[in-house]
């Protein structure tokens, strides 16, 4: 056994599993066992593609015979296997199949995740993790988000609602337009003619911005019915909660408008945010406003 070697511990193990462990082996030879198991995670990464290993292997590189590192080291495997699986559901919680799918996909021989386990780990992901998300980064420059679909509201017009659940904090879509000045907005707002209104104005690290998804449709989908934009207001039964993102996209950072669940979303539920502006704010006087108190 190469103990003679100074390696940190393995800080990749399950933290349930290390401190069953520790408990279970008291703190000297269990501190042992760490530095030992770290080197053996260096002679051995447990990557999420890495093969089983053999015992052949292990005792041919000084590690001992019983099975007590490579049952650590698959347990820390199959760490790094769920975390991989669950990356690729970002955005929001997968099924029970779509995780089974991708574990096909995989082709692993082995040690593979439990998919109830997988879909039981998922948590809403960082705003980190999410400005560098590729599924989400995909998501919006082809604007295909899913679980979404426009209906008619009668006098609201048209809206958004959920074709299939979301959990609370499941990134639901992006509010897609270019961005511009807040003071380009407040211009744009003075020519708008009809009664429906298609800018969101925020603040973001001093910056005074606006999404214009009135220009529409917007020169990067001429053919795109975006999402976002259909939105409708609601000061009470908001479900969405809109968050400032800067993504980073390959070509450089953007400002982005995120909407999230705030609660967990059921099929068919018309989706909904608090617009956030005072009738004052809106657009002059003329047109009926009470909606905004709804
Ligand atoms: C961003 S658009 C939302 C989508 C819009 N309903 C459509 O058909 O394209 C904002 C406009 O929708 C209408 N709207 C939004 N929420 C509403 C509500 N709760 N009640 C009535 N009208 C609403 C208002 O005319 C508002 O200016």
């Amino acid at each position: 056994m190469k103990s003679s070697q100074t390696f940190s511990s393995s800080s990749d193990e399950p933290a349930d599993e290390r401190r069953v462990r520790k408990q279970k082996r008291g703190r000297g030879p269990a501190d042992q066992d760490d530095r030992d198991f770290g080197a053996f995670l260096l002679q051995f990464p447990a990557t999420a593609s890495s093969t089983p290993l053999t015992k052949k292997k292990r005792t041919a590189a000084g590690f001992p015979p019983d099975r007590m590192f490579y049952d650590r080291w698959r347990s820390v495997q199959l760490a790094k296997r769920e975390e991989l699986l669950l990356s690729q559901c970002s955005r929001r919680p997968p099924s029970v199949s779509k995780v089974s799918r991708l574990i096909q996909k995989e082709a692993w021989t082995g040690n593979c995740p439990c998919p109830e386990d997988v879909v039981a780990k998922w948590r809403p992901a960082t705003r980190v993790q999410v400005e560098s998300d590729p599924w989400i980064i995909t998501m919006i420059q082809n604007q295909k988000w899913t679980g979404l679909a426009l209906k008619d509201f009668g006098t609201k017009g048209q809206g958004v609602v959920a074709t299939e659940p979301f959990a609370m904090g499941s990134v639901v879509c992006d509010y897609h337009g270019k961005v511009i000045t807040g003071a380009e907005g407040r211009k744009l707002v003075e020519s708008i003619k009809g009664d429906m209104g298609y800018l969101f104005f925020f603040h973001a690290a001093g910056r005074d911005l606006c999404v214009d998804a009135e220009t529409f449709p917007c020169e990067c989908h001429p053919t795109e019915n975006t999402m976002g934009r259909r939105i409708n207001h609601s000061s009470k039964r908001a479900n969405l909660r809109p968050v400032h993102c800067m993504m980073n996209f390959p070509e450089g950072q953007r400002d982005v408008i995120l909407f999230r669940a705030k609660r967990d979303i059921h099929l068919c539920e018309e989706l909904l945010f608090d617009y956030g502006v005072k009738r004052k704010s809106f657009r002059g006087e003329a047109i009926n406003l009470d909606w905004l108190d709804e």
